[in-house]
């Protein structure tokens, strides 16, 4: 049966299907800042997007997505861990039934109700699909959401649910610029990992932004609207599709700041 976060398809299962679930570099993990070295080497985030590349968005049955035009360098990722450019791809989300869980990487144990995904692929390797099998082929950035004030960017995504309330729905969602969706200030915790999802490879820089984003408790309830059942399908509430955080095996985690 196709994976998903349940009892029987949820993350404990995955490593049947997926042996590199138990590998040496997997994602998500427990940030510790009192173990995060500061690296002064570490450059700036520089994270330069073209909001006429965002396409549509879709209800992938795991998550949901804003997926963008990858075909130049408009929407870019470079400087920070990484060497190169580096372009976006799409960006998701992942959450908790409650507020108290949903983060997939979590500080000093603290879990967030939700974490943003950036993901972005090394344009040495021609094609997302490429780079993905590649040790530097993916960087992602990872946003925390706690709860507090209406984000009036997010709730421009927010809006399009009733559109892709079900597993495979999309609809086109154009002239979004995620820079709103970043916090305001860029300083970050990284480490190699991997994929979250299935299947988990291994090609993953992280870069964990410390500061989060904010977010209200009724947007949290609007994510929580969203099914990762297919129309016609049993309804299933899209909820708690975050997997726990894996073992760090002898892996560091820098500090890009003091
Ligand atoms: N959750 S994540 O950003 O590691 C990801 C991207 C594609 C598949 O999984
Ligand atoms: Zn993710």
């Amino acid at each position: 049966s196709s994976w998903g976060y349940g009892p029987s398809n949820g993350p404990e299962k995955w490593a049947s299907g997926f042996p590199v679930a138990n590998g040496p570099r997997q994602s998500p993990i427990d940030i510790v800042p009192a173990d995060a070295a500061f690296d002064a080497g570490l450059k700036p985030l520089r994270l330069k997007y073209d909001p006429s590349d965002s396409l549509d968005i879709l209800n992938n049955g795991h998550s949901f997505q804003v997926t963008f035009a990858d075909d130049r360098d408009s929407s870019t990722l470079t400087e920070g861990p990484i060497t190169g450019i580096y372009r976006l791809k799409q960006f998701h989300f992942h959450w908790g039934a409650s507020d108290d869980k949903g983060s997939e990487h979590t500080v000093a144990g603290r879990m967030f109700p939700a974490e943003l995904h950036l993901v972005h692929w090394n344009t040495k390797y021609g094609s997302f699909g490429e780079a993905a099998s590649q040790a530097d082929g993916l960087a992602v950035v990872g946003v925390f959401l706690q709860i507090g004030s209406k984000n009036e960017s997010l709730q421009k995504v927010l809006d399009t649910f009733d559109k892709i309330k079900a597993k495979g729905k999309q609809t086109t969602f154009g002239g979004f610029d995620p820079a709103a969706l970043l916090p305001g200030s860029l300083d970050y915790w990284t480490y190699l990992g991997s994929l979250t999802t299935p299947p988990l490879l291994e090609s993953v820089t992280w870069i964990v932004c410390k500061e989060p984003i904010s977010v209200s408790s009724e947007q949290m309830a609007r994510f929580r609207s969203l099914l990762f059942s297919a129309e016609g399908e049993p309804e299933c509430c899209m909820v708690d599709n975050y997997r726990p955080p894996q073992p760090l095996k002898g892996r560091s985690v820098r500090a890009s700041f003091q």
